[in-house]
This record gives structure tokens, sequence and C-alpha cells, in this order.
């Protein structure tokens, strides 16, 4: 067996990844955990070994879990950090002129059972027959929370008038931004003022650098979600040479960016909870699909155009087996005038075998917000009455508990002690970043970031936490980040009932989970002028008359660039 592993690169966007290969018993991980365990740091450390010649092997398998993704695993990049494509300009110009006119999805397929690797297979060739399978599973039935989005309606009316879909029915706009794995455009359905944000992702490149399996990941994933707070995927379609999602398009930017804009760069109390209320009701329903997420950050925090959240990028995210257990039923369900506890169970998506989703329908009342009123303690006495009319809620525990990888993913200053020690991880690391996210939202920066990447290692594994002076928290929120940011992950907050723990703290006292939605937010971005965005150009382009140009590849993830065009062509940033 090789003592090859895989690259753990540098990490400009904050993101890596690498997936051991092998499983040896001692592995440089665990000499690093040792060593910053023990408090060494010398120039021939196992932390040295991590960032320069970033290799790392397998303590151990411990079970069927890692193994799947040991299959599954690819080299992994940092996100941000580019590996130049093959593809030179002309042939990518070529192709996507090629694939505007050619590429179309097939009509819907079969059922299919959604969230099985075996579903959507890897696809390197130019066909899209399978990819349409997966293409059908996006669809406002399978969406009931999102069905009355009238974009799904655009979207089949324009794939029942053409016969399928593909880059020829979109202008793409602009670029909004570039991940690891593809560029994301803000794009519309030609003619129906609909707008998305579409991720292309060139499947050479996939392939060359072996991120097909995250590509398909990621949407597998994105295929299966239908939850306010997070990405709705209307459908997707594979050309020659492109692999593109189609999703909502968010308009707010994202929670590093608007942190920045911040008085001081913190966040108000008030706003934090907020965000981290939603937020941690994202990561509640993906554990409970058995989805551990493993990328929090506020940079994969988008801002919807109404000011929610939107938890975004999937492709570091891990799956697994899960086993809803319901610890409390709803008292209101004992009330026989009751006919709808607001809550129903639908079946899973993936591989558990149940899942709990917010109403099918909409709430019928939707009650202003509550950690922002500065109203009477009467008033609010009156709202806690309304509250609970709709809070006791059935209490379930859908913690996937038991998963184990051993894959080194996130981000430096967001990793787990557990993944940096490479003792194996599960959905604990989703509550240690969101302890980090909090503290972020809170002080502007995060509590363990060293003078470079290894330093940063080191904190997270050895460094007791610490509060800055200023600003000046609530003790219930530094108890909430105290309690998340325990380095065991047996001891941390929510190891055992997931985000049901986190919930009942008492720095969220006062929310009412169910109607978070309704609440208003801290923040609504102002409305985007999108049709002044569109140069002339970006329309030629739709039309399929307009060849694409490669820029540089870049190294640095950016938002909302403003499209670089020249009177006929449309610019694509392809790796
Ligand atoms: N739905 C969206 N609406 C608006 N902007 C988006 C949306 N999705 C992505 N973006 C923008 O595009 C950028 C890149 O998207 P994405 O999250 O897929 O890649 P990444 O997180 O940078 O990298 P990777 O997924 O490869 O790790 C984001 O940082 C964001 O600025």
């Amino acid at each position: 067996m090789s003592a090859g592993g895989c690259a753990v690169q540098g990490n400009d966007g904050r993101s890596l990844m690498a997936r051991p290969e092998n499983n040896k018993t001692d592995s440089p991980v665990a000499v690093v955990a040792k060593q910053v365990g023990s408090d060494t740091c010398s120039s021939s450390s196992g932390v040295e070994q991590l960032e320069e010649s970033s290799v790392i092997e397998m303590a151990s398998v411990p079970d069927s879990l890692a193994d799947r993704e040991m299959k599954t695993g690819v080299n992994g990049s940092a996100k941000g950090v580019r590996v130049p494509g093959s593809a030179k300009t002309s042939d990518v110009a070529s192709s996507v002129r090629k694939t505007s006119e050619s590429a179309k999805i097939s009509g819907p397929a079969g059922t299919v059972e959604s969230g099985k690797s075996s579903v959507c297979r890897g696809s390197t060739s130019s066909d899209v027959s399978d990819e349409s399978t997966c293409s059908s599973f996006s669809s406002a039935v399978n969406k009931p929370h999102k069905a009355n989005d009238v974009r799904w309606e655009a979207i089949q009316a324009v794939r029942s008038k053409d016969g399928g879909l593909g880059l020829s029915q979109f202008r793409l706009l602009r670029r909004l931004g570039c991940g690891d794995i593809g560029s994301v455009y803000l794009s519309e359905l030609s003619g129906t003022k609909c707008y998305f944000a579409m991720k292309v992702m060139d499947k050479a490149s996939l392939a060359s650098r072996k991120k097909l399996l995250r590509a398909q990941t990621e949407r597998e994933i994105l295929q299966c979600l239908d939850h306010p707070f997070l990405p709705t995927l209307y459908t997707h379609f594979e050309t020659d040479k492109f692999s593109c999602l189609v999703m909502e398009f968010c308009p707010g930017g994202d929670l590093h960016t608007l942190r920045q804009r911040q008085p001081g760069k913190y966040f108000t109390e008030q706003a934090v909870k907020f965000y981290v209320a939603e937020v941690l009701l994202a990561l509640e329903y993906l554990h409970m699909l058995g989805i551990i997420y493993r990328d929090l950050k506020p940079e994969n925090v988008l801002v919807r155009e109404d000011g929610h959240i939107m938890l975004s990028d999937f492709d570091l995210s891990l799956r697994c087996t899960v086993s809803p257990t319901l610890v409390k039923t709803s008292s209101l369900e004992l009330d026989p005038n009751r006919k709808n506890s607001g809550y129903c169970i639908q079946p899973a998506c993936i591989e558990p075998p149940s899942c709990i989703q917010p109403a099918c329908a909409a709430p019928v009342t939707c009650f202003g917000p509550r950690f922002f009123s500065s109203k009477s303690k009467k008033d609010k006495k009156a709202k806690n009455e309304i509250g609970n009319q709709v809070s006791p809620l059935p209490e379930l525990m859908a913690e996937p508990t038991g998963a184990r990888s051993m894959s080194f993913v996130g981000t430096h200053e967001y990793l787990a002690p557990e993944i940096i020690k490479g003792e194996g991880h599960g959905s604990a690391v989703d509550w240690w970043t969101f302890g980090i996210f909090l503290y972020e939202l809170f002080f502007g920066k995060t509590p363990f970031k060293g003078s470079g990447n290894r330093a940063t290692l080191f904190n997270v594994v050895s460094q007791p936490l610490r509060f800055p002076d200023a600003p000046v928290v609530s003790f219930a929120a530094r108890d909430l980040i105290r309690g998340l940011l325990v380095k065991e992950p047996q001891h941390r907050l929510a190891y055992k009932r997931g985000a049901t723990e986190i919930k009942q703290h008492p720095f969220f006292e006062g929310i009412n989970w169910a109607l978070i939605r309704c609440a208003t937010p801290p923040d609504i971005p102002r409305p985007v002028e999108i049709e002044r965005m569109a140069p002339p150009q970006a329309a030629a382009a739709s039309n399929g008359k307009a060849t694409a140009a490669v820029a540089a590849p870049t190294t640095t993830p950016t938002a909302a660039r403003p499209q670089k065009g020249s009177d006929n062509y449309l610019e694509f940033d392809f790796f």
C-alpha cells in the first residue's frame, strides 16, 4: 500500500480538503496531534509536514462510512486555489458555442431514489441521459415548500417549448463569484425575467483535478433540499463540456462581506441571534437528512433578497445515515380540536428513514420579529402566549452521531480539533464550526487565528478559548460559545442531541423557531437592478451568437465582480 495520500494545499479562500487513501495507524496527522498536544512546534513537527509536504494518511478506517468516503474521495485543493485547467481559450470558446447550440436535457425520467450515489453517476462525457434523470428530480413536486415559486413554471414552460434546457436558453448576465469547482453566474431564463444563480463547472477540469465526485456530491445534496434557509436547485443540465446547476439567486452577498460593512466590523447581538438561529435551523435540517455540512463560515452564508439567509456550498459535505427519534410529542397533538400541529413528517430523501420538515402549508399567521421588539412586558407576555400556542412542537432528535470520517476538510480557522488530530470526526464538527461562526460574527475575528495556517491549527488544538474585552457580549452568548468550542467532541454542546440542545440554550430564549422565517431580518439588501447589469453583449450571447472568451485562471473567489465584456464577447472564466 502506498504511503501517498491526498494533498492539502494552501488556502487562499479558507477551505481545504484532503482525503486519505490508505489506512495506516500512525498518520502524520496523528503525529501532528501528538506534537501539537505536547505543545511542540519544532521545524520538524508534523504540523509542518501537514502544511508543507501536505500528505495525510489515514489513521484507521472505523466503519463503512469512512470507507465510502474514501471511495468517493478526491484530491482536494484549497478553496480558491486553482489548478489551471487544460482548456485553451479557443477550445472553451468553441465549446461554449457548441454546447449552447446543442445541449439539451431530455424529458423527465423515471423515478429515482435520491441520495444514492449510484443515482447520478459522475459524468465525464458528453451526453445527458443520466443527468436528465437527476434533473427531473429537482421539481416543485419534490419540493413542496418551494412549490409556489413561479420559476418552476417558467422552467417547465421553456423546457416544453424548446424540448429541453441548455445554456442557450439562459442569458448569463454577470459572474457572481467563483469557487474551487466552478464559477457562478447571474443568469436569466431568456424572456422570462426569472433570475437564477448558475454554477458552471468545466467537466474536463473537474476530471483532471479529480473533483467530479465533489461536484456530484454537491448536486445530489442540492437535489434533496427543501428548506427556507437552503438553496433550491431548479434544474441542472450537462453539455459536452459543462455541468450546470441552476439555483436560487441570492442578491444580498454573503455574511462575511456584510460583516465588513458593520460599524466595528461586527454584528449587534440581535443581528447575530437572527443569523445564527437561521443557520442553526439549516444545520438541523441537514443533520436530519444525514448530511454533515463541514464548511460553515460567513462566506458560505448568503443573504437572500428578503434578508433571510441561505447556506450554500455543499461540495465538502459528508452524507451518512441517521435515525431520527421522536423525543417528545407535541402537547398539541393531544388536543382533539387542533387539526394541524404545524409540522409534517415527510419521507426521507436520502438514507434516513424519515425527516421532519417545517409546515407543509404556510403558517396561518406570521408574527413579527420577536427579538427586535422593544415592547412593554405586557405586550411581550401576550406575544409569548401566542408564541406558546405554536411552539410546543414535537422534539425530534436526528443527530447523525454514528458518522465517522477521516477526511481533512474545512477551513483552517474553522477546523475542529478532532479533524486536525486525525481522530475521525462526525456531526459534532458542525457544532464546533457553529461556535467559531458565532464568535466571528460577534467579535469580527475567529478565536484561534494564528500568524499562519500552522499556528492556527496549533492554536485550535491547544490554546484555551479567550474572549476579547470589546465588544461587550452577553453572558448567555459567551456561555453558548464556550459550550460549543469544547475541544473534545463528546463533551461539546449538541454532541448527543444536536440542534435541539442548542435551541434550548438561554441565548436563544424567546425565539420562535417555527416562525423565524417570518421575522424581519436585521438587514434587507437594496434591490438589485438586474436589467441594468446586463450589457448588450450578454443578450447577444444568450442567443447563441456570441463566442466566449476565457479570462486568466484566478485564485481569488470574487463576489459580484463586474462583467468584463467587449462588444461581441461575453467573457467566461472557466478555471
Ligand atoms: N445562489 C447564489 N446566489 C448568489 N451568489 C452565489 C450563489 N451561489 C454562489 N454564489 C457566489 O459564487 C461564489 C462561488 O460559489 P460556490 O459557493 O459554489 O463556490 P465556493 O464556495 O467559492 O467554492 P467551492 O464550492 O468550490 O468550494 C460564492 O462565493 C458566492 O459569492
